[in-house]
């Protein structure tokens, strides 16, 4: 019954009908297939390039960075594969409208869609969130508005065994929120509170849309049909999309009451203008399409920005659980070169030379987003005598990059001081990469890389974090650690926190 495989496919797995690869993703005496475990499987037995399919998907994983590199840098993979339940976001046809095959199965958000919707969209969106300090304050000051926020608020836990996970997420969403639409709020605002439980929910859903049956569908448009969407389990993410959507366009309708050419005072303001003075109609900026752009950015954004930041931090708390060694180090640092009276700032992060290693390991370590996200090839492509096919699923596991022991000795060792060189200065190596590689890499990286900075440093210079007396700490070994649909969740745990002052 086997099928065969596509001319001169990567080595791997038996493909069958229907399910493809898909009984060979599941660890030995479990039921459900699990795909990072899978991966690496696959590279210790067929290499560093290889196949299988995923239903019936053909999908391609490279581990090598030279490798991913060059094919994420191509044109052919910018792509993000179809997936139906995209479909059920309120104005998802706003990228459909400009190119239906590409965008056939996408959504409008810049994250999720094809063609030159999303060229223009990201093309944008970098340009005015790299701009570092658009609007009237400085986007340095906004963050640390919210970084003094987390530490008052967090001062009179002072000695208390506390789980920070809510907080950093609350406190993480609400800069985002801040710089993206303007609003800023105190911490236990319930506006933050129902904003969060909206994002929150989301998160569990971007798993829900990548509905099998949705994609089997012979039509898109089918998965309008009555029924359809209660079969294919959207109906409910349907109504959470609305949700988000409807919290979101009163604020557009009041941004642009008011909008001020001469005073732009955040992210949204800025889009609008350019929705203003947009007059190709085959442009995503334009009416009615660039306004349901905007909100499915803002989602996208989202999404994609709160949980991993916030996720990051939680990780390195957790790491200097494990090693409490670097925290002496890191504090003694910001002592020593940012003294004590204020917060740190990014003028400053030159020359906190152990802290940089110790973020840079922290991220290595932890390899949040494994897998990256995946790409979708729009041509075939030959590479080392292989072929990917047109429509293939594109891997490339960054996981296999940040712990490849050609570059880093040990990977499984947890140790700062391999980006320290002998004078102590810190090295960056272009082989941590977090934030992914190629056409598609994170859109938020300088964000978040500045407000991961801003947050941590503020963070070590005003708090010591002890472990919760009497609890072995969570483990935090490449098998120990839940992998949750494309993210390496960190491990729930409590510590205790120290007021330094
Ligand atoms: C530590 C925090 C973060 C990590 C580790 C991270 C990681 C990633 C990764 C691995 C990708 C996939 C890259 C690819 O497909 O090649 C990605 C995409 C993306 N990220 Fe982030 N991210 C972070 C924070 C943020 C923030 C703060 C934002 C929002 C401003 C953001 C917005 C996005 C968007 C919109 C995409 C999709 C880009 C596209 O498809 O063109 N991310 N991120």
């Amino acid at each position: 019954k086997k099928m065969t495989k596509p001319a001169n496919f990567p080595p791997g797995p038996p493909i069958y009908p229907f399910v493809g690869s898909i009984p060979y993703l599941n660890p030995p005496n479990e039921s459900k297939p699990k795909l990072f475990w899978a991966i690496r499987q696959f590279e210790k037995k067929y290499g560093s390039i290889f196949g299988f399919f995923l239903a019936d998907s053909s999908t391609v994983v490279l581990t090598e960075y030279n490798d991913i590199k060059d094919i994420m840098g191509r044109e052919e993979t910018a792509l993000r594969p179809p997936v139906a339940g995209h479909k059920i976001r309120p104005g998802w046809e706003a990228s459909a409208e400009l190119d239906p095959v590409l965008n056939a199965r996408q959504s409008a958000g810049v994250a999720f869609s094809n063609g030159n919707f999303w060229k223009e969209q990201r093309r944008y969106l970098l340009k005015n969130l790299r701009d570092f300090g658009f609007g009237k304050a400085s986007m340095e000051e906004a963050l640390h508005e919210e970084v003094q926020k987390l530490v008052d608020f967090l001062k009179p836990l002072d000695g208390k065994v506390t789980n920070l996970s809510q907080v950093t997420n609350i406190s993480i969403l609400n800069a985002l929120w801040n710089i993206l639409v303007g609003e800023k709020l105190d911490l236990d605002d319930p506006r933050l509170e129902k904003l969060l439980k909206v994002v929150d929910n989301l998160l569990r859903l971007t798993e829900g849309p990548n509905s099998v049956i949705g994609n089997l569908l012979p039509h898109p448009d089918m998965i309008y049909w009555p029924g359809i969407r209660q079969l294919a389990n959207l109906d409910i993410p349907e109504q959470t999309f609305k949700t988000v959507f409807s919290f979101i366009q009163p604020y557009v309708d009041e941004h642009k009451k008011t909008l001020d050419e001469e005073n732009v005072r955040d992210f949204m303001d800025l889009f609008l203008l350019e929705i203003r003075k947009t007059t190709d109609p085959m442009s995503s900026f334009y009416g009615k399409r660039g306004e349901n752009a905007l909100i499915n950015d803002l989602m996208d954004m989202f999404i994609a920005g709160m949980e991993t930041t916030s996720s990051s931090l939680l990780w390195s708390f957790l790491f200097l659980l494990h090693f409490p060694e670097c925290q002496a180090k890191i504090y003694e640092e910001i002592a020593r070169v940012v003294g004590l009276n204020k917060l740190p700032g990014l003028q400053d992060q030159k020359d906190l030379h152990y802290l940089n290693a110790f973020v840079q390991e922290s991220f290595r370590f932890a390899s949040l987003v494994p897998m990256s996200l995946f790409h979708y090839t729009s041509a075939a492509i030959d590479f080392k005598g292989y072929t990917i096919p047109k429509n293939s699923i594109v891997i490339g596991s960054l996981f296999h990059v940040m712990h490849d022991p050609k570059h880093f000795a040990n990977p499984e060792e947890f140790s700062p001081e391999r980006f320290l060189d002998k004078n102590g200065i810190f090295v960056h190596d272009e082989r941590i990469v977090p934030f992914g590689i190629g056409k598609r890499f994170c859109l938020g990286k300088s964000l978040a890389e500045k407000e991961f900075f801003l947050f941590f440093s503020g963070f070590m210079q005003n708090f010591e974090v002890l472990p919760e007396p009497g609890v072995k700490l969570p483990p935090i070994g490449v098998d120990e650690v839940n992998v949750n649909g494309i993210i390496r969740s960190v491990p729930t745990y409590q510590l205790v926190l120290r007021a330094r002052k």
